[in-house]
């Protein structure tokens, strides 16, 4: 036994598990519960996502999406249950420490960003790390650190765009994009926090069918570098040809999760969810 093995009769009864986490699991929701005022949300919902997939959450309106993707990425803080992040245990922590910890999900652009530029929007999510101390930009050396770094910054914002094949709207006001061209703005600004697993909430909402193949081309190609990706999508054909594994909410909790093969033909789900229409 190395060094760094412990033997499992070494362990206190409650810390073994009699189903140790999988290596390929990089997240992990378990009874998860949120509550407002005598709404219950999310009622125990437990799923898991593996590492490096494309995994589709769907559910009918009010089924608990939205409020799950809040309280795995610390918007909202949940009454109940356990988020893990590559096995570290993250329920209920900010969401710039979920940011850190490289999951991160994207946001629709604020009105206040609607007047800056594109390339202003991009900088902005990595520049909070950056020349913010007031001794960086005052000690001569320190000053020569922040200009590196921002040098670097903005190399790979143009990596961004150019990746999005964005360059060319690189001046304009955010306000004035189309609704497909701010979904790939959203999707470049999650991106410039070089995130590990990106939670994508409806990312096609709006999107004309030539922006939505390209977007889906270029989350293709994030997820073949390694990228996880969970996405809340209401458009069903899209999740099931493009994800491997699928998970449905129905009030709350999960109702099934698996291959979207598996998914459709699951009686539970086309009765609950689909209305026997499948
Ligand atoms: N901040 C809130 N305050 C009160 N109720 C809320 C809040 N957020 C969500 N809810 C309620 O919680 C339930 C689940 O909502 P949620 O938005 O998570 O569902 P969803 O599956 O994402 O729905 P949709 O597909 O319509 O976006 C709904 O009944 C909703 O009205």
């Amino acid at each position: 036994m190395s060094d760094t093995e412990i033997e499992s009769s070494e362990l206190p009864d409650d810390a073994v598990d009699p189903e140790p986490q999988r290596n390929d699991v990089e997240l992990s929701v378990d009874g998860l519960v949120k509550r407002f005022g005598g709404i219950t949300a999310v009622d125990g919902a437990s799923f898991e996502v593996e590492s490096g997939a494309m995994t589709g959450l769907i559910g009918p309106n009010g089924a608990g999406k939205s409020t799950t993707f809040h309280c795995i990425t610390g918007i909202h803080r949940p009454d109940a249950g356990t988020v893990r992040f590559q096995g570290r245990d993250i329920t209920g922590i900010r969401p710039y420490e979920c940011a850190d910890y490289g999951l991160v999900r994207t946001f629709q652009i604020a009105r206040e960003m609607a007047n800056m530029t594109v390339l202003e929007n991009l900088m902005l999510p990595a520049q909070n790390q950056l020349g913010e101390q007031l001794w960086r930009s005052v000690l001569p050396f320190a000053r020569q650190e922040v200009e590196r770094e921002e040098r670097e910054l903005l190399e790979r914002v143009w990596e961004v765009l150019e990746f999005f094949e964005i360059e060319h709207i690189a001046e304009e006001k955010a306000g004035n994009l189309s609704g497909g061209q701010r979904k790939l703005l959203e999707m470049a600004r999650a991106l410039m926090i070089e995130p590990e697993m990106l939670l994508l909430d409806e990312p096609f909402a709006g999107v004309n069918p030539t922006l939505e193949h390209k977007l889906l081309d270029h989350i293709h190609e994030l997820r073949e570098e390694g990228y996880t990706f969970l996405i809340v999508e209401h458009d069903m054909d899209l999740i099931m040809e493009n994800c491997e594994r699928v998970i449905v909410m129905h009030q709350g909790s999960v109702l099934a999760e698996g291959a979207p093969e598996t998914i459709t033909s699951n009686e539970q789900v086309i009765e609950a969810y689909l209305g026997g229409e499948v």
